[in-house]
């Protein structure tokens, strides 16, 4: 008989430290990415000594937030987390943060106060099912219900993209090179390919003219013929240039991915296409559903459990989606290996997950985990280690936040426009539609 040991999940300690990780001159319709890009890592100590990890954005307005919320976290049970949510609407958010436009930096869509809160809600809530998992024994995706897949297919997220940072401009080097037309989005989808097997390709789109980019699709479709893509212009596209791209790329297209910003616009788009429609831009919170829905505007929701409020949220976003015939996968922002894991448990447990997830991590050289997350055929396998199934690196964790202290604060908040006007001084965020 072995004997009860002591579980005390009492949070007694939430540890937040933001961080600058590298990112290479990646382009997308608002500019370029800045070199250097901010996340905040949020560790969740539990009476018992566990540790859980959780990862979200790090820019100004969620670490004003992450302290009140952590606040409310410290002296429950690490397992008491629909009460945290229900309490954190008290938490005030400053509201010229909330201008309820499309975020301009991370293009996440709409910004609203709810949405923040959630934001940085989720970090907490990974961080606490990792602190769970950890002191039962259990991993994540047991704590969701458990897995009905032991792999998570990703896609290969290829950018235009310049060879390097502009010069003079501190960054770490990549050896990706440029891509900035046809051959070179091929290029990088070969290595892609090569180093992690990816099958399925996404192109960041809105960058160049509708023509260029319908071109770089095609030598996709020439260079791997039969496998996935999908072109994703961020909103840059008028209806009639969507319905344009749409008729000229409906034969190799898997989905395209918001091509004109709002639900109105999506909707005619819609109506006027037999080609999927996917969005992490028009359907980003609950209060958006009813009415993409009601309008066929979307037939795939990207769910970033981030901004959805967590792994929890996320299951409960794919029964919506499953409810009404929506297909459902998952978009990504700049994110490290805590989110990759995370991402990967949540997926592990939804059952109509029929198209592999987005994940920017390839762009990502540095981590702060002991061991990073690997991609094989293009996968992830699912951990059935206790919790999140990842280790953190303190000292990388110390030097990541060193940079983000010595920062004079140009980097701390993601705007993709100011990096670009670094290489381009007339450089303004493109009204749209762009075309
Ligand atoms: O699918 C998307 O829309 C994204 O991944 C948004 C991101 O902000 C992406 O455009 C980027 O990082 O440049
Ligand atoms: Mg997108």
């Amino acid at each position: 008989m072995t004997t009860p040991t002591s579980r005390d999940l009492t949070v007694t300690e939430v540890r937040l430290t933001p961080i600058l990780v590298a990112d290479p001159a990646l382009l997308n319709t608002q500019g370029v990415h800045q070199p250097y890009t901010p996340r905040l890592i949020v560790e969740v100590v539990t009476a018992d000594g566990t540790t859980g990890l959780g990862e979200t954005y790090g820019d100004t307005k969620y670490l004003d937030l992450a302290g009140p919320l952590a606040e409310r976290l410290v002296g429950r049970q690490a397992g008491d987390l629909n009460r945290l949510f229900a309490e954190a609407d008290a938490v005030a958010v400053d509201t010229a943060q909330v201008s309820g436009r499309v975020d301009v930096g991370g293009l996440r869509g709409v910004q609203t106060a709810d949405k923040l809160r959630l934001s940085v809600l989720s970090a907490l809530e990974v961080a606490c099912l990792d602190a769970v998992g950890k002191s039962l024994g259990l991993p994540v995706h047991a704590l969701l219900g458990g897995k009905v897949r032991d792999t998570v297919e990703y896609s290969a997220y290829l950018f235009y993209k310049w060879a390097g940072h502009p010069e003079g401009v501190p960054a770490e080097k990549d050896d990706w090179g440029a891509a900035v037309d046809p051959a070179g989005v091929v290029a990088q989808a070969r290595t892609f390919k090569e180093r992690y097997g990816f099958t399925s390709f996404k192109l960041k789109g809105g960058v160049f003219p509708p023509d260029e980019e319908i071109a770089a699709v095609r030598a996709l479709a020439a260079a791997f013929p039969g496998h996935p893509l999908r072109l994703d212009p961020n909103g840059a596209w008028s209806v009639e240039t969507s319905l344009r791209v749409a008729a000229e790329l409906g034969d190799v297209l898997e989905y395209l991915e918001d091509p004109a910003l709002g639900t109105p616009a999506m909707a005619e788009v819609s109506a006027g296409t037999g080609v999927p429609l996917a969005t992490n831009m028009c359907v980003t919170t609950f209060a958006e559903i009813k009415e993409a829905f009601a309008r066929d505007a979307v037939q795939v929701v990207l769910s970033d459990h981030h901004y959805w409020g967590g792994l929890r949220n996320t299951q409960q976003l794919a029964a919506v989606c499953r409810t009404f015939g929506v297909g459902v996968s998952m978009h990504s922002n700049t994110h490290l290996g805590i989110s990759l894991a995370a991402m990967t448990h949540v997926a592990a447990t939804v059952p109509d997950l029929h198209h592999a997830c987005d994940s920017h991590y390839p762009w990502q050289s540095e981590d702060v985990l002991t061991e990073r997350l690997t991609f094989e055929n293009g996968a992830v396998r699912v951990s059935d280690a206790p919790g999140l199934g990842v280790a953190l690196d303190r000292e990388r964790l110390a030097a990541l936040h060193r940079r983000w202290l010595d920062d004079d604060g140009s980097l701390r908040d993601r705007d993709d426009a100011a990096a670009m006007r670094v290489a381009d001084p007339d450089w303004v965020t493109p009204a749209v539609p762009r075309w």
